[in-house]
């Protein structure tokens, strides 16, 4: 469904982010992407829809390539991929309902856009998003106004109501205490499982990402060094993609009934 081949970002610095990555994700597959800081993590989730344009190589997503996309082609296919951030991109001033119905801007006319007038069919699928995520009753609240947990659910209806094939998610948990992001990890495996939706998820949480998906790719210096599934992450693994950095913070931790308990930060 994803096709990435011999992707390269090289920026204008002359920072090498992506070595000529080549991957593969098929339908419905949840990836986590994990890999120390500065490993090329955000970037190649940004390369894939091109918020970050490739130095060089392939992007497919089905049987368009996207590298070479002008503008219109490139707007339709990026309804294809919704995108979740680290700090949610919300409208603060708006309200939740309004934050999730942005989501379908790409689909309704320029002028509709502008009077931000949706069809009640969106509204109607918004209503639905909010319900199954628990927010039905704060659809009228100001963003401003949520947690950062209720805030995340919001991106999360909001790149769902894209109703894209695949969802970018960039360290969705990196601003939520450990309940909130396994709740907030949860959640996005759930509904990637209800809609058979693909996933490339930035990690940083060696843990959360064990706990939830099937397939790990881990990345090191722009390449890719592993990928596998989680249970294969074994120490010696982990001290190949992180090097020196103590990946040992970030490994699931199981209490003497085998419970899991929090991930040291
Ligand atoms: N806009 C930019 N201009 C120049 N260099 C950049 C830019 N963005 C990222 N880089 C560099 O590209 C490399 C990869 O960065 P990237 O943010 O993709 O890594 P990451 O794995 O997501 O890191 P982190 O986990 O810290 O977010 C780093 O060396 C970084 O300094």
């Amino acid at each position: 469904m994803l096709k990435l081949k011999k992707l390269v970002k090289t920026y204008r610095t002359g920072d090498q982010a992506l070595k000529s990555i080549e991957l593969e994700v098929p339908e419905g597959q949840v990836l986590a992407l994990i890999g120390p800081s500065g490993a090329g993590k955000s970037t190649l989730i940004r390369c894939i829809n091109r918020l970050v344009e490739p130095t060089s190589g392939e992007v497919w997503l089905g049987d368009i390539e996207l590298t070479h996309l002008k503008s219109s082609g490139l707007r339709r296919a990026r309804r294809e991929m919704g995108m979740i951030f680290q700090e949610y991109a919300l409208v603060e001033r708006l309200t939740v309902m309004e934050n999730v119905l942005s989501g379908r801007l790409g689909y309704v006319g320029f002028w509709r856009s502008l009077t931000r007038r949706f069809p009640q069919s969106d509204v109607d699928e918004a209503f639905r998003l909010l319900d199954r995520v628990g927010l039905l009753a704060m659809a009228d609240k100001r963003a401003d106004e949520l947690s950062g947990g209720q805030r995340q659910r919001v991106g999360i209806c909001r790149a769902l109501i894209q109703n894209p094939k695949l969802l970018l998610v960039d360290e969705p948990t990196a601003s939520l205490d450990p309940k909130t992001s396994r709740q907030i990890m949860r959640l996005i495996c759930e509904l990637c499982t209800e809609r058979g939706l693909a996933a490339i998820i930035n990690i940083h949480d060696v843990a959360l990402a064990q706990m939830f998906v099937q397939r790990v790719v881990g990345l090191r210096f722009g390449a890719v060094e592993f990928d596998g599934p989680p249970e294969a992450l074994t120490p010696d693994v982990l001290t190949t993609i992180y090097g020196e950095e103590d990946w040992e913070a970030t490994i699931k931790k199981v209490d003497d009934d085998g419970n899991e308990i929090e991930a040291a930060e």
